[in-house]
């Protein structure tokens, strides 16, 4: 039967509304999804872009998304890098999805945010946190180095927070490998956080760089200014070679300061291995188990024993075998790490099923952890002398004290649970609580459980009597409840509540995201926030390869996403990184051989960069130190260094020089797998093989002949024959860029010179070139630049005013300033809020990987 008029007319309606809802969808601009993710909303923005809050759609788990573009190097080394790292003090690496002009990176949400911010609010952290969290950062640091890696841009700001208030190492994006290499040249990282042999441009040992950085961030957490840190980068740089710094007793004690010391000795020698830092009494207790359990991780990967053993993951795996899923192919793609759908759906999978697991045995966990607790070894605190003396018993009282602790958590979990307690609890990150999801919705089951389990337990305890079916309290302890009850609002309402782990176990990296623009209107910041200077084997790597294209190539920071504090600092202009290359020194050749549009965009960067030399130079050495000169050149400089960027971010050859099979997520094996000279047969010369793998096609399209370009082939088919010998290691190793040039130049020369000679002679400080040298101009300043710096007094009137002990930025030494005349320095010195980051439960928990 033909439809009636007004039935007609319905349909028509239906149709075309959903006609238009389709072409909304097209012809949206905004992003909405990638790959199986959903995006929710950005939370920040880096040099590569932006940085987004996404949901797996099949998990509902949180991830971030980290977009890259394509034709940034650094993205595919971080991907190359970080993929390979396995690690609970390091953000894993999920996913990553390539689409035509970007690389995508989908990483473990960490909502506590950058321990620079949190610093930024608490200015100073409690020794006995810093040892906590240290000790965190050491095993990342240390795991990365056990897989023959060096991160080479360690700060605070490359460690995140969790929502557990765990540190988590991240941003790989400078790491390059030792295993082929022990000596490096290129100049990478951030001047604060830079050793003084890289600021010397002497050849250095990469994992003794990292151990220097690990000093200025233990420095920099203990004092809330960091060691060397004035306005003009080149006395920064002067203090850094020949200064020690100020240690205020005030903040720091003994273990702290000799610990601090040996990590910043300027003698990369005389520095300590990190196993030596782990087992330092400054970590104590916290070290020695990282290092223990480190060290188990290590040993269980290296043997390949790393997925589909447990018990979970056998479950796991059979429930989705049972659902049709290609579990052969899931199972490659992890063990390979292929960073594909399959395998970051596993891990998600795996990450939600642990979690589910925890909730549905949470009584279980709780009294294994108890009884480990009293059992395990001593974790005194750092004030009780007695308990460091004494281990044992010291031990057995910290963890009593413990379990009676936990007693009271349990009586605040009996407390009326209101909205700001749900906001607190330590389970669930701010995003979550706003946002709800699977999560929020198994957290409040989790409550519910521990509330009637408690309820259970404590019944007799508490005299609560059922009357007519429903409990009554006896006056006595409705008293005491309400005692409990009063306490906990007045805290509550306290304005110096500390956001220490509470009843509710909070969390500092979830206040630190919670409110940081009000704090930061009452405090004002002391520390800037450092960007990368990432030069680095990324110089070799960028069309431009010099660190003021890096300069100018990190866009500014998300406006929204920067806490008010943070909006100062970019109002003055932050430091960036630096990636530098020593031409002298430089095994390089990728930037002199690039193609023509990179040649003359080379020769513009390098012409903006001389001007650049010279104009500092001059104001360097001007004896009346005249700053405003210098911020004039400064910015003009700017202008320039941004036009070289362009014209080499438009570079055609540039972009065609990468393939997208460039980009093919292969297999990775680390480094450590590939250490070559492991393999005893071969010789640094060799090194070169696993570029092959990918190289291939660089080389092909920068028109390199077969031939080296000094005519010297027999490497490559050294590196030939080795793959066919070492088909598997051969396959799975994506080589680095700078190998290409360190093959087709001098470096196998180099090495054997630097290794079986020494190191040669560096230039001394007073031999420096000026920051914009570091872009590879060969011409070298022709006046000693640092031969006038007089280095200023550096001992701080008013430590916590400043961001440094030295007379530090111009904008720093306002602040100070004006609150020298507005508040007293001792309470101050109190206004840092303690909190106590992630408890040993946690630690246990997640270690437990
Ligand atoms: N895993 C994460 N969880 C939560 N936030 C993150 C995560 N990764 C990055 N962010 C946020 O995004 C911002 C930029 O990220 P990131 O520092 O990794 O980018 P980048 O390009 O490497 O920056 P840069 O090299 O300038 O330090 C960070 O400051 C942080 O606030």
């Amino acid at each position: 039967m033909f439809p009636s008029r007004l039935e007609q007319n319905q349909l028509k309606a239906n149709i075309s509304a959903s006609y238009n809802k389709l072409y909304g969808q097209f012809s949206l601009t905004e992003l909405r999804d990638v790959g199986n993710y959903r995006i929710l909303k950005i939370v920040g923005e880096g040099s590569f872009g932006k940085v987004y809050l996404a949901s797996h759609r099949l998990t509902h788990q949180k991830v971030v998304l980290k977009m890259g573009s394509k034709n940034d190097p650094n993205v595919v080394r971080e991907v190359f890098y970080h993929r390979q790292f396995d690690y609970v003090y390091i953000t894993k690496l999920y996913e990553v999805i390539v689409t035509e002009n970007s690389v995508w990176m989908a990483l473990e949400y960490c909502p506590g945010k950058e321990l620079y911010e949190y610093l930024l609010i608490k200015k100073r952290i409690p020794l006995d946190e810093c040892s906590h969290l240290f000790s965190q950062i050491v095993g990342a640091v240390f795991y990365a180095h056990s897989m023959k890696c060096v991160h080479r841009d360690l700060k605070l700001e490359n460690i995140l927070l969790d929502k557990k208030g765990q540190a988590k190492l991240t941003d790989f994006g400078f790491t390059r490998e030792c295993a082929t290499k022990g000596i490096l040249e290129t100049v990478c990282g951030t001047t604060v956080y830079m050793a003084p042999e890289l600021i010397e441009r002497k050849p250095y040992e990469g994992y003794k760089i990292d151990t220097w950085s690990l000093g200025i961030i233990l420095y920099t957490m203990i004092h809330g200014a960091m060691p060397f840190d004035e306005e003009d980068d080149i006395k920064t740089k002067y203090r850094i070679v020949n200064n020690e710094p100020f240690y205020d007793d005030n903040f720091i004690d003994a273990n702290g300061k000799d610990l601090i010391m040996q990590l910043l000795q300027k003698d990369p020698s005389q520095r300590p291995s990190l196993t030596q830092v782990l087992q330092h009494p400054f970590m104590f207790p916290h070290g020695s188990s990282i290092l223990e359990k480190t060290d188990k991780t290590i040993k269980r990967q290296s043997q390949g024993c790393k997925h589909f053993h447990s018990k979970l993951e056998r479950r796991l795996l059979k429930k989705l075998k049972q659902s049709g899923f290609d579990t052969q192919a899931i199972k490659q793609s992890v063990n390979k790490k292929k960073c594909d759908a399959l395998a970051g759906t596993w891990q998600l999978l795996l990450e939600k099923e642990k979690r589910s697991e925890i909730l549905r045995h949470p009584k279980r966990s709780r009294s294994v952890l108890s009884v480990k607790k009293v059992f395990e070894p001593s974790l005194p605190s750092r004030k009780g002398s007695e308990d460091l003396k004494n281990p044992e018993q010291g031990g057995k009282a910290a963890s009593l004290k413990r379990i009676m602790s936990r007693k009271s958590d349990t009586v605040s979990i009996r407390q009326p649970i209101n909205a700001t307690q749900l906001k607190m609890s330590p389970q669930q990150s701010p995003a979550e609580q706003t946002e709800g999801s699977g999560n929020t919705r198994s957290n409040k089951k989790h409550n519910f459980f521990n509330k009637m389990t408690n309820f259970f337990k404590t019944k007799k305890q508490n005299g609560i009597h059922y009357q007519n079916g429903s409990p009554s309290l006896s006056s006595k302890n409705a008293d005491k409840r309400k005692r409990n009850t009063n306490s906990f609002e007045s805290n509550k309402n306290s304005p110096h509540r500390s956001p220490t782990r509470n009843g509710n176990g909070l969390m500092p990296g979830i206040d630190v995201e919670k409110k940081p623009h009000e704090k930061l209107k009452i405090e004002e910041p002391m520390l800037k926030k450092f960007k990368s200077n990432t030069s680095s084997e990324g110089s070799r790597q960028t069309s431009m390869g010099n660190y003021d294209s890096e300069l100018d190539h990190r866009p500014a920071n998300n406006e929204h996403e920067v806490p008010e504090g943070n909006k100062l600092l970019e109002q003055r202009g932050r430091p960036m990184s630096i990636l530098s290359q020593q031409s002298e020194m430089s095994n390089d050749t990728y930037n002199s051989e690039y193609s023509t549009d990179g040649n003359i965009s080379n020769s513009k960067a390098n012409s903006s960069i001389s001007s650049n030399n010279r104009n500092i130079s001059s104001v360097i050495l001007s004896p009346t130190g005249d700053l405003t000169d210098n911020q004039t050149t400064q910015s003009r400089v700017t202008t320039r260094r941004s036009m070289s960027i362009m014209s080499s971010a438009s570079s055609a050859s540039e972009r065609s020089s990468r393939t997208d099979s460039f980009y093919d997520i292969s297999t990775a094996s680390s480094p450590k797998t590939m250490d070559l000279r492991a393999m005893g047969n071969y010789s640094n010369a060799d090194t070169m093989v696993p570029r092959m793998t990918v190289g291939s096609q660089w080389l092909s399209k920068r028109g390199r002949s077969p031939v080296g370009r000094r005519g010297r082939p027999p490497k490559r088919n050294i590196s030939r024959k080795l793959m066919n010998h070492s088909s598997s290691a051969a396959q799975s190793v994506i080589q680095e860029e700078s190998s290409f040039d360190n093959e087709d130049d001098n470096s196998g020369a180099l090495i054997e010179e630097t290794e079986g000679q020494g190191i040669p002679d560096a230039p001394l400080l007073h031999d420096l070139e000026t920051p914009s040298s570091i872009s590879g101009t060969p011409s070298k300043p022709s006046t000693p630049i640092c031969a006038e710096i007089q280095p200023t007094d550096t001992r701080p009137v008013l430590f916590a005013m400043g961001r440094s002990f030295s007379g530090g930025s111009r904008w720093s030494r306002n602040l100070s300033e004006e609150r020298i005349l507005t508040s007293d320095f001792p309470s101050l010195q109190n206004a840092g809020v303690h909190s106590d980051i992630g408890s040993a439960d946690d630690e246990d928990n997640s270690l437990d990987d």
